[in-house]
């Protein structure tokens, strides 16, 4: 166990690190921090959810001079929704030593951001596009930046990105320190990487597989047109206390939060064609609960660190393995428990097998449960809210009708009838998606023929816990009894019961 104390941290930031709840330090924080705090060039390879960005941010905020009010620092991650959360999670980490940091991302206004950026707030955490828009305006002033980090590292030097990337890191001094994280690092992309540091260090935690193992995966075999009754009836046995949904594209992401809807789920939409008004509103209905359902494009596929996500269904599967670890990363962080249930239609059969093989990890069967199967799940949802509300014990207002019910019918059905009306009729609503072809693997074997190299990883994210300030999300693996008390509102028992 390594303490922050150890990690020589200076007083202000040990302070914020421990009221974040930080008790020690992760894996990849241990063995980056200190490379990271002597100067050099990290290239670091962890899990999903074992906390990269304060094994960045920490030295990030450790090296900030603040005597110096200029932008010293920036961050460049694929999404606007990581650039708010990663800026988020800085502005903590430096609240005791007074570090400014400043989000910067498109579908917002741009005059605003440029009076902000003039105020050179030391560190900006930026998307690439709206970045590279501000360094070719001028409105950013980068001689001072002494650190730059490319946040999903692997994503940020794909295909769609490397071109503004590269156009930003030309434009920073030589004089500097680059760090790159993620969970994923193919060789290819490592090369790149390479050449655009200076000798950087790569810390790749060992693992046995790229996923984290306390997170459990399953697929069900399903042809193209059973999926969403399969969706809805898994959703209704697992209980899921958060779920985010990936499909392949923003046409199939609107018409399964509509159908989800229409069935009684509270669920939304997400995707890159919403105005980042409702994108922000949809994540935030989803952080506090009003919506359980987050039907997403990859778009939510990195880095989004929500707490209480215990269940990810990959609707469609995934091109890329790396897309399945991140996207199956958003539920299992911080040492909790979390589910993922693949689709795979019977033709892309072969595609799991090669996210398998790639990632290391062992993908289970699932059986397409029974709509009785489902059903079932329903009724458990009613006998917990009515233990619940037996178990709060504030019924004496309700004892003198009871009475006269038990002396009328015998117990058994009065209960029954109590059960049923609680139980929630699942509507049958027919719900049509358009089809969408199966995935092709040979185009994947193509693209990804060297990605043997992930098998010889040990587990390197498990055994560290924050026990302080809790996000309040308990893994109850084990199921434990058969009636928990759910404690407080939308939080269910965490179901496992797949097989019933
Ligand atoms: N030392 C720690 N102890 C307890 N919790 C931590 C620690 N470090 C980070 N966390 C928490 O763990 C969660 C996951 O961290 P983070 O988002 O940085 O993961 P990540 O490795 O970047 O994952 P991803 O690959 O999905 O981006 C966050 O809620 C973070 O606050
Ligand atoms: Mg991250």
């Amino acid at each position: 166990m390594t303490t922050f104390n150890s990690l020589g941290l200076s007083k202000s930031v040990l302070k914020s690190v421990l009221e974040m709840g930080f008790e020690e330090a992760t894996p990849v924080q241990e063995q980056t921090i200190p490379i990271a705090m002597d100067g050099r060039d990290v290239i670091g390879q962890a899990q999903t959810g074992t906390g990269k960005t304060a094994a960045f941010g920490i030295p990030m905020i450790e090296k900030i001079n603040q005597d110096i009010k200029k932008t010293q620092g920036i961050v460049i991650a694929p999404t606007r929704e990581l650039a708010m959360q990663v800026a988020t999670e800085l502005n903590k980490l430096g609240q005791y030593k007074g570090v400014r940091v400043l989000p910067v991302y498109g579908g917002t206004d741009m005059g605003r951001q440029i009076r902000e950026l003039k105020k050179q707030p030391q560190i900006v955490v930026a998307t690439p596009g709206r970045l590279l828009d501000h360094v070719r305006r001028k409105t950013i002033n980068l001689t001072n930046i002494h650190t730059a980090v490319l946040d999903e590292a692997d994503e940020m030097l794909n295909m769609g990105f490397i071109e503004d990337i590269k156009a930003i890191l030309a434009e920073l001094p030589l004089q500097r320190q680059t760090l790159l994280f993620s969970a994923t690092m193919p060789k290819e992309i490592h090369e790149i990487a390479t050449k655009m540091m200076k000798k950087p260090e790569t810390v790749r935690l060992k693992a046995k597989q790229m996923t984290v193992e306390r997170i459990d995966q399953y697929f069900v075999e399903v042809n193209e047109g059973k999926k969403f009754d399969t969706l809805t009836r898994l959703l209704d046995i697992h209980v899921p206390d958060l779920a985010i949904v990936f499909g392949r594209t923003k046409r199939r992401v609107d018409e399964l939060a509509d159908g989800l809807t229409a069935r009684g789920f509270r669920a939304e939409g997400i995707h890159g064609d919403l105005t980042q008004g409702k994108r922000q509103n949809v994540l935030k209905k989803f952080k506090n609960g009003g919506v359980e359902v987050l039907v997403a494009t990859d778009v939510a596929a990195r880095g989004l660190d929500i707490s209480g996500v215990t269940h990810v269904y990959n609707f469609d599967i995934p091109q890329d393995p790396e897309s399945y670890v991140h996207r199956i990363g958003r539920t299992g962080r911080a040492g909790n428990d979390g589910y993922a249930v693949s689709f795979i239609t019977p033709r892309e059969m072969s595609h799991l097998n090669l996210i398998e093989k790639t990632t290391g990890s062992k993908v289970k069967r699932l059986q397409i449960p029974s709509p009785d199967e489902a059903h079932k799940g329903q009724q458990k949802i009613a006998v917990d809210k009515l233990v619940e509300s037996l178990e709060a014990n504030n019924l004496d207002a309700f004892h003198a009708q009871a009475s006269e019910l038990i002396e009328q019918y015998d117990s058994v059905s009065v209960v029954s009838a109590a059960l049923k009306m609680l139980t929630k009729e699942r509507k049958n609503v027919p719900v049509n998606l358009t089809s969408l072809s199966p995935i092709s693997t040979k185009h994947a074997e193509k693209n990804k023929s060297n990605k043997k190299r992930y098998n010889d990883r040990k587990n390197g994210g498990k055994g560290y816990n924050r026990n302080h300030k809790s996000k309040g999300y308990n893994s109850k693996k084990s199921g434990g009894g058969q009636y928990q008390k759910s404690g407080g509102g939308r939080k269910r028992s965490y179901q496992r019961n797949q097989n019933s």
